[in-house]
């Protein structure tokens, strides 16, 4: 899986360029805001819709530039298109139709992104962590999405009733669904995390040697009880607090180092080598399966945080998935060992492909 041709035009600073990247291992070197991280900002935005980098998608739009626009071939064939404007005017395609869905972009994308920001997964609250396992979960089994989907707009709607203190009986439909598609979510999502569990303790083995990691998943309400007599014992409360409170909307995936979460037990260092240790693991899984096109790891500023050896480490992990791996590093010297199989320079927002 991967794309054998980009062509970025006014995305931040990069006016146009036009890359063939190599179906392996990719460097994309430049200077401090050189343009490198755009680069992987056009894969992201193709595969998900908007930047990795702001919510505002005109922010990333090149100034005086009224639109940006992205394209990419995979190694599928399949060509996706995006533009988005800076009056709100936004077109997305994929073999020249419009797609009934974003998400359609991001199954003929599969992506993971490791980059400073990525801590936020251990350090902040649980949503990342659920987005981490959905993303999985999303990939691996085609019901999820429209069962996800679902969910949301039962429990959006079950919150509106709560806020509105309508009588017991006008819950008992909304409930009744609401705890089916719960179960169904939840049931891919455990699927999900139990694959998941053998090939990341594999690799933390290797990038955390001897540190006592345990991943656990927590489905968002009391594991003994099934959320539909969950949701019912908890109707009172959640009237009075106008939400629902326990639910597959609370899931999480809890890390911890012996006896403490791993924010306080693990260096940064430490903590950056989990989190690519989970996304490798999860894009491992998704290549392992057969119905599954694999994904694109795209690494932004690999050396932030890693030692030599750790960076090589994490290299080599992700040379032994076989998949397309795009980084990007200021300095390429200090990666001159790993045999790149394409290296672009990037300056002022030129993109040009070194021999
Ligand atoms: N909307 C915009 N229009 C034009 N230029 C922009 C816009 N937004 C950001 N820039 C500029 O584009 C460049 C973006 O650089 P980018 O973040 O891709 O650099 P980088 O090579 O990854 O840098 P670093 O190594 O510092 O992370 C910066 O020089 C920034 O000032």
């Amino acid at each position: 899986m991967g794309i054998d041709r980009l062509h970025i035009q006014n995305l931040r600073n990069i006016q146009a360029a036009t890359l063939e990247p190599a179906g392996g291992l990719n460097l994309i070197y430049g200077d401090n805001g050189s343009g490198k991280t755009s680069v992987l900002e056009a894969i992201w935005f193709l595969s998900v819709g908007r930047s990795f980098r702001t919510h505002l998608a005109p922010r990333a739009i090149r100034h005086d530039e009224p639109n940006l626009v992205l394209f990419a071939r995979t190694t599928a064939g399949e060509k996706l298109g995006l533009r988005r404007g800076r009056d709100g005017d936004n077109e997305v395609r994929i073999n020249g139709e419009r797609p009934e869905r974003l998400a359609d972009l991001a199954a003929c994308l599969p992506l993971q992104l490791i980059s400073p920001e990525s801590f936020a997964l251990l350090l902040e609250g649980p949503q990342a962590r659920r987005e981490f396992i959905d993303w999985g979960a999303f990939h691996s089994d085609p019901q999820f999405i429209g069962i996800w989907s679902r969910y949301r707009r039962l429990l959006k709607q079950r919150n509106q009733l709560l806020r509105q203190q309508a009588p017991d009986h006008q819950f008992a439909i909304w409930d009744k669904q609401l705890s089916e598609y719960g179960e169904a979510l939840t049931a891919i999502r455990k699927r999900w995390v139990s694959s998941l569990n053998d090939t990341l303790t594999g690799i933390i083995n290797q990038f955390l040697p001897d540190l006592p990691i345990r991943v656990s998943f927590s489905q968002g309400w009391d594991s003994k009880s099934p959320l539909s007599a969950q949701i019912q014992g908890q109707l009172e409360r959640d009237k009075q607090l106008g939400y629902t409170v326990s639910g597959p909307h609370k899931a999480d995936l809890r890390l911890r180092v012996g006896n403490l979460p791993v924010q306080d037990g693990l260096s940064r260092g430490q903590l950056k080598l989990l989190v690519c240790a989970l996304k490798i693991a999860q894009g491992k899984i998704l290549g392992q399966k057969d119905t599954s096109r694999g994904c694109i790891y795209l690494v932004d500023d690999l050396a932030s945080e890693l030692d030599e050896s750790h960076r090589t480490l994490l290299l080599e992990q992700l040379i032994s998935t076989g998949e397309q791996v795009f980084v990007t590093a200021i300095e390429p010297g200090q990666l001159a060992m790993i045999p790149w199989d394409k290296r672009f320079h990037v300056e002022q927002g030129r993109v040009t492909e070194q021999n």
